[in-house]
């Protein structure tokens, strides 16, 4: 799913308009409706209503819906914030409406003074202040009253987007004059913003609103950032020709753990194995071999000269991907032994963990890095790997973004919704997992997936995307049966296989 810009909306609103062709109006009353349903589908007929419309169609689509509801004998009241008389075309038509509307208990125009109705338990507020119109942080009466409806115990629904929640950059925004929904009712299309954790509990309960906006228009419009959606993974999936044989599946090559954290290369080991390449080998310091042995018989083992650390450099030549970093330790000649390992690897590579924070101290070493690496850093290991403190989300991301584009790397900034930057610029979201994945070991984990669908024949960008979404499925499995609290990385390694099964039905 495709999530456009404030300015894309407005072009695709003014595509639909032209191209099916729909009054601007009827547009209104056709999103509206779609609001109104799904309000009325959670809140019933005893709820008393409070709407608050802006001056912009946000709040022309908020006196639609108090004119539905009051229809529906909801006991409703709307007020219209029109202070400096700049209401648009659309808003001023459904002010019209709702005045003629017989069955509202009462319309106020705010053009001056407000005094502010007695918002209480059991009320339902209607938000139709700001959407993606929304041109810089509230301030003011509007902070004021924002401030008011969030301090008050009435449940609050938003349209299209909590007021002062700008739809991509909040960099600037006060967070205390953006109203905390309960239920953000969105129209066609997630924004970005919505992406982001900090921004969660302005949201609330989200459900996107299907307002029939045009198809083509949705397709022609180029979006930078999107939604990965199953038919797109399950569309991307390689199946296995019944006369498989191991050689023909892959061979990976993972360097992971040092001396004492072996279980990072147990855990990419297993997860690498899972994930339907034919061979897996693991270098790994001399210390850790029997646990290797032990843990994953399945995989073989190149053991380091060196006792605690990697410090030899592996011959790649019969191997088709590499993963580098989980466990590996920050000591010097393992950094020396990581650029040179990276220097003789002509196959795919994955750098995660301590291959990121390596190259971190050594930043000099990113511009060596070959086109189509691929990086998985979690967002402290982002920061330390840009140089950077990063104020929001969004902010990491555009960094991410470009430095995907100056490297010409695959960088899934790990989170709330994993976010695969791809060198053309673009960004994907992940959309399965859940917090429960927030768990030691799990990156581990993605680290083994990815190295093995790479060695098993997927290309970079494939790669990237199926495994954070078959990790992302691994980890809800496991959640439900297991609950987040208590899901590990060993329990999302069990869920593989049917994620996979999953994907392939
Ligand atoms: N395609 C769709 O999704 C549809 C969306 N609809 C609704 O329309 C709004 C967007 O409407 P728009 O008129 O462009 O913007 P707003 O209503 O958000 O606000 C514009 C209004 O507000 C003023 N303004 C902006 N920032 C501030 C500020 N910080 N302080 C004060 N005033 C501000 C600005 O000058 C304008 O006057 C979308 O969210 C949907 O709800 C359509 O109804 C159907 C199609
Ligand atoms: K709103």
């Amino acid at each position: 799913m495709k999530i456009f810009t404030g300015a894309q909306v407005k072009e695709l609103d003014k595509y639909t308009i032209e191209h099916e062709p729909i009054k601007s109006e009827d547009l209104m009353e056709r999103a509206a409706d779609a609001l109104t349903r799904a309000i009325t589908a959670s809140w019933g007929t005893d709820t008393a209503v409070v709407v608050f419309a802006g001056p912009g169609n946000n709040g022309g689509d908020a006196l639609a819906v108090a004119r539905m509801l009051a229809e529906k004998d909801y006991r409703t009241t709307a007020y219209l914030f029109n202070i400096g008389n700049t209401l648009s075309e659309d808003c001023t038509i459904n002010k019209k409406r709702l005045q003629d509307c017989k069955k509202l208990r009462k319309f106020i125009e705010v053009t001056n003074e407000f005094d502010p109705p007695r918002l209480e338990k059991g009320m339902l507020v209607i938000d139709g202040l700001f959407g993606s119109g929304l041109n810089k942080p509230l301030a003011g009466g509007f902070a004021s009253l924002v401030k008011y409806i969030n301090q008050s115990p009435a449940q609050v629904v938003s349209i299209d987007i909590p007021s002062g929640l700008m739809s991509e950059d909040n960099t600037y925004s006060v967070r205390a004059n953006i109203i905390k929904a309960d239920m953000t009712l969105t129209l066609q299309q997630k924004k970005l913003s919505f992406m982001f954790p900090e921004n969660q509990n302005f949201i609330g309960k989200l459900q996107i609103l299907d307002i029939g906006l045009s198809k083509d228009g949705i397709e022609s419009i180029p979006a930078t950032y999107s939604v990965v959606e199953e038919k797109d993974i399950k569309a991307r999936i390689l199946h296995r020709n019944s006369f498989a044989h191991k050689g023909d599946m892959g061979s990976a090559l993972l360097i992971a753990g040092s001396y004492g954290m072996a279980g990072a290369a147990v855990l990419a080991a297993k997860a690498c194995l899972r994930s339907g390449t034919g061979k897996v080998t693991v270098g790994t310091p001399k210390r850790n071999n029997d646990i290797l042995q032990i843990s994953v018989p399945e995989a073989i083992v190149h053991h380091d000269k060196d006792d605690k650390y990697f410090t030899e450099p592996i011959d790649v030549e019969e191997f088709d991907a590499l993963g580098i970093g989980p466990g590996l330790g920050q000591n010097e000649n393992t950094a020396i032994a990581l650029i040179t390992q990276i220097r003789k690897t002509q196959v795919p590579i994955v750098l995660d963990a301590d291959a990121l924070n390596i190259l971190a101290s050594h930043r000099a070493w990113l511009q060596q890095l070959p086109k189509g690496i691929i990086m998985t850093p979690h967002p402290k290991e982002f920061e330390r790997l840009a140089g950077n403190h990063y104020v929001d989300s969004y902010e990491r991301l555009c960094k991410a973004q470009s430095m995907a584009q100056q490297l010409h790397a695959y960088i899934i900034l790990k989170g709330h919704h994993s976010a695969l930057c791809l060198p053309d610029g673009t960004v994907i979201f992940n959309s399965t997992g859940n917090a429960g994945m927030a768990t030691a070991g799990s990156g581990d984990v993605l680290t083994g997936i990815i190295t093995g669908l790479l060695a098993r024949g997927y290309k970079q960008a494939e790669a990237c995307l199926t495994g954070m979404y078959l990790h992302g499925i691994a980890g809800d499995i496991a959640a439900k049966e297991k609950g987040m609290e208590s899901l590990t990385a060993g329990d999302l390694i069990e869920k593989i296989p049917q994620a996979f099964a999953f994907l392939d039905k």
